[in-house]
């Protein structure tokens, strides 16, 4: 099922076997029955409604090449290399496709991935490519990944994750919302406009990675050195690599935390121990390790590692207003996300904490024993993993040498005798828009054309490190305009994409493409 009122787009309506212009006269209708919540769109005319109609037409074989992308298994997390030439076949099959499209395409050699076995594996070729050279039209590069979160059907997925399943209008498979759905509405819409002889009218870049899911190890690089080349001629930078924070309500992104990685290790010695030889006599490195871990947020979430919150940037009062505009109902939020309750009671409080204040999450224990079963081990070598998503004005380095610090303080106190090492494996800066951008404004009027509705402005709590990337290096403006919705389930199981986003999505794109046109 697309998500409430999926009577409101032209694609839903087309199941009525009414005309376009027909579903209007409909869609008042329901405007009236609904209490006129969404404001209806003026009715696309011209170019637009041609486009519309047949991305609508069309849509089954847009849902199939969705279908054919998920049955590649192109996870890259897992470092193995049956799934790293999965991943290589998903990079030529989408070179395949932008070729068919008529872009210049150019996969770049991405080097070596260096495992810490000593082995390596190939980086999947990064895609560039381009379609027009138009010096009068605006130049929008959009970026977007292909490789997937690890899925099998015995972790929970009630169908086969590579093999997309549509039920009720849900389109489930890993991938189809994070990130290939969104990477071929895209395509969708650039291959509209040439199925219709029309001018495209922009000039479109891609580049397409395959190693999102693993921390993008060739990206910067890549980006750095076409700074003057590839980049040079790009105006606008589109990303959509996130999710709307309703099931009906568009979005805009305008911001996203960075992510700094810790891993601290407790180690008394290589191997395990036998708890009945050994438990009693000796400080065993889980116990330290748990009482590190323990140190660091409280139970109402506040980090307690001291002078973490010295630069957060103040709140200001028309900051405020912003999360009061947002239409989120929290009780549906809540209960979509299947908890019992939230760390805060109000909206505004809860989007202020996951947009714009740090948190601290507890990752994992390597080493711990956590299978089924009761085993007396104790772990001679453990790792805690830890991660504080950042927000502006913090700075990793103050950061990093604090969270040792701290973790120094609450160590020497135990007294221990095993060896404690902390590490910050990743740092990533948090990233924000000038919202007053042109590209901003095309999206807006597009979202307004194809939803009815103004979208939220939204940030987002997890972190795209490609967005400040991107706009550090080639300065120009970044923009996420994401299409899936709040419940896709990214990186879980039975992740989903609604066909009525896909469809929409395309044709949010197409309407993106014009307004932009218009603007330049
Ligand atoms: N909705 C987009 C999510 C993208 C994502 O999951 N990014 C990762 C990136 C990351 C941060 N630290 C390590 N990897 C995330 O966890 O935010
Ligand atoms: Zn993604
Ligand atoms: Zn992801």
């Amino acid at each position: 099922m697309p998500p409430e009122r999926p009577e409101f787009t032209s694609c839903a309506l087309r199941s009525f076997g009414h005309s376009y212009r027909h579903h209007l006269s409909f869609l008042a209708f329901l405007l009236l029955l609904d209490g006129g919540m969404f404001s209806p769109s003026s009715p696309p005319t011209g170019l637009l409604e041609k486009v519309f109609q047949y991305i609508d037409l069309h849509q089954d074989e847009f849902v199939q090449t969705l279908k054919e992308w998920v049955a590649v298994e192109s996870d890259s997390v897992q470092p193995v290399l049956r799934l790293r030439r999965e991943l290589l076949r998903m990079m030529g099959l989408a070179a395949e496709r932008l070729r068919l499209l008529g872009a210049r395409v150019d996969s770049v050699d991405a080097g070596l991935q260096q495992l810490p076995d000593g082995q390596s594996l190939p980086i999947p070729p990064i895609i560039l490519a381009e379609l027009g050279d138009d010096p009068k039209k605006p130049t929008v590069c959009f970026y977007g990944h292909l490789d997937v979160q690890p899925a099998r059907q015995e972790d929970g997925w009630v169908t086969d994750p590579h093999t997309l399943t549509e039920v009720d209008g849900k389109l489930y498979g890993r991938g189809t919302t994070d990130n290939k759905g969104p990477v071929l509405a895209w395509i969708n819409a650039v291959s509209t406009f040439r199925a219709l002889d029309e001018d495209l009218p922009v000039n479109v870049k891609f580049v397409i990675e395959g190693m999102e899911e693993a921390g993008s190890p060739a990206l910067e690089e890549l980006v750095q050195k076409e700074k003057a080349g590839f980049f040079s001629s790009v105006d606008y930078i589109v990303i959509s690599d996130n999710l709307w924070i309703s099931r009906r309500t568009p979005a805009l992104t305008y911001g996203t935390r960075g992510n700094s990685y810790f891993m601290v290790e407790v180690k008394c010695r290589d191997q395990d121990f036998h708890s009945g030889t050994f438990g009693g006599i000796l400080n065993e490195p889980m116990a330290d390790l748990v009482a590190l871990l323990g140190s660091l947020v409280d139970s109402s979430g506040r980090i307690l590692i001291p002078g973490i919150y010295d630069h957060v940037a103040p709140v200001t009062e028309e900051e405020k207003r912003t999360y009061e505009a947002i239409n989120l109902d929290l009780e549906e939020y809540r209960k979509s996300s299947q908890v019992k309750k939230f760390l805060f009671d109000t909206k505004e409080e809860l989007l202020m904490h996951l947009w714009r204040y740090p948190s601290l999450s507890i990752h994992g224990i390597e080493g711990a024993f956590h299978e089924p079963g009761a085993k007396t081990v104790i772990p001679g070598r453990v790792i805690g993993k830890f991660s504080i998503r950042l927000v502006p004005h913090m700075n990793m380095s103050v950061v990093e040498k604090q969270v040792k610090q701290h973790l120094d303080y609450i160590f020497s106190k135990r007294n221990s005798s095993n060896q404690m090492t902390v590490s910050m494996t990743l740092g990533l800066h948090p990233w924000t828009a000038n919202t007053r951008d042109n590209q901003y404004l095309a999206a807006k009027r597009a979202i307004k054309t194809v939803f009815g509705t103004e979208p939220d402005m939204i940030r987002d709590g997890s972190t795209i490190p490609i967005a400040k990337i991107f706009q550090d290096t080639i300065q120009k403006s970044v923009m996420m305009l994401p299409l899936g919705a709040v419940d896709d389930g990214e990186h879980s199981q039975n992740e989903k994409m609604n066909r009525w986003n896909y469809i929409e999505g395309s044709k949010l794109f197409a309407a993106f493409f014009l307004e932009m046109a218009k603007l330049h």
